[in-house]
């Protein structure tokens, strides 16, 4: 089997006497989406942050592309092409669509945003931009102001903005959060073609995104991996419908 493009190993972190990472293994291997869920505070934030490089575990490693990056900080990871989406949103609502786009291109080419106004006319980081913007289907929207972007628009900027890394892997937090039927769907499609560019740690919610879109899922409870496997074998875990599922899934 190829080598996983994200590995973590052994990851525990302990915020007093609460242990919120119990030693964690996880994969993500090339063109899959494997997909984290689990109740409320199960540990799934905090695993991200440490995956991302917000907060250090007390144990463990995280590797990408087979190198250890367990003590590297969140920018060092990032242009290594871990790119993440958050759960509230990190645009800047003033700027247009573009310009966002452009803000990420710039970061991902480790320029200092003090030269952004010249960047503003940079050939190559506006066609990195715009590509981006075009993949999300956001391009009839480049000139428009953020802030009078839909929600779920907003939610396709950002993965643009994350697709300006050139990622090596995504770790996208709750990216269906608020959107209706119709975001919803779209978001799902755009999920389901970009994992063949970079495989996507998903944590997310929405179930049935969830069953729809992931290849595998891995239950978090308790900061323990309590299952891992194809949707059909963890909907059938008497474990996980226990902990998480209820009755009804
Ligand atoms: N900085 C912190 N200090 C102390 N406790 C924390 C800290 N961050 C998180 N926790 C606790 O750790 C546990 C796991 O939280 P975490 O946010 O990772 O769970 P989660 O699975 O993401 O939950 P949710 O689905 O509600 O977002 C919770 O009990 C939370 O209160």
């Amino acid at each position: 089997m190829t080598k996983p493009v994200l590995e973590v190993r052994g990851l525990s972190k302990r915020f007093g006497a609460l242990v919120v990472s119990d030693g964690i293994d996880l994969s993500l291997r090339a063109g899959e989406i494997h997909a984290v869920i689990g109740p409320n505070g199960a540990g799934k934030t905090t695993l991200i942050a440490e995956i991302c490089g917000g907060l250090a575990p007390d144990a463990g490693s995280v590797h990408l592309n087979g190198r250890d990056v367990t003590g590297l900080p969140i920018r060092a990871r990032a242009k290594m092409g871990l790119a993440r989406t958050f759960q509230i949103s990190a645009l800047a609502m003033e700027d247009t669509v573009l310009q966002n786009a452009l803000l990420g291109a710039l970061g991902a080419a480790g320029r200092p945003w003090r030269f952004f106004r010249p960047v503003l006319s940079d050939r190559s980081l506006r066609v990195v931009a715009e590509a981006a913007l075009d993949r999300v289907g956001l391009s009839h929207k480049a000139a428009a102001r953020t802030a009078e972007l839909s929600h779920g628009e907003r939610r396709q900027l950002e993965v643009a903005v994350a697709l300006t890394l050139t990622p090596t892997a995504f770790v996208m937090d709750e990216p269906m959060a608020g959107l209706g039927t119709e975001g919803g769907a779209r978001m799902t499609a755009l999920l389901g073609t970009l994992k063949h560019e970079a495989p996507i740690l998903l944590v997310e919610h929405d179930m049935d995104a969830v069953f729809a879109l992931a290849d595998r899922i891995s239950v978090l409870a308790g900061g323990r991996v309590i299952a891992s496997g194809p949707p059909d074998a963890i909907r059938a875990d008497a474990a996980v419908r226990e902990a998480y599922l209820g009755d009804e899934a």
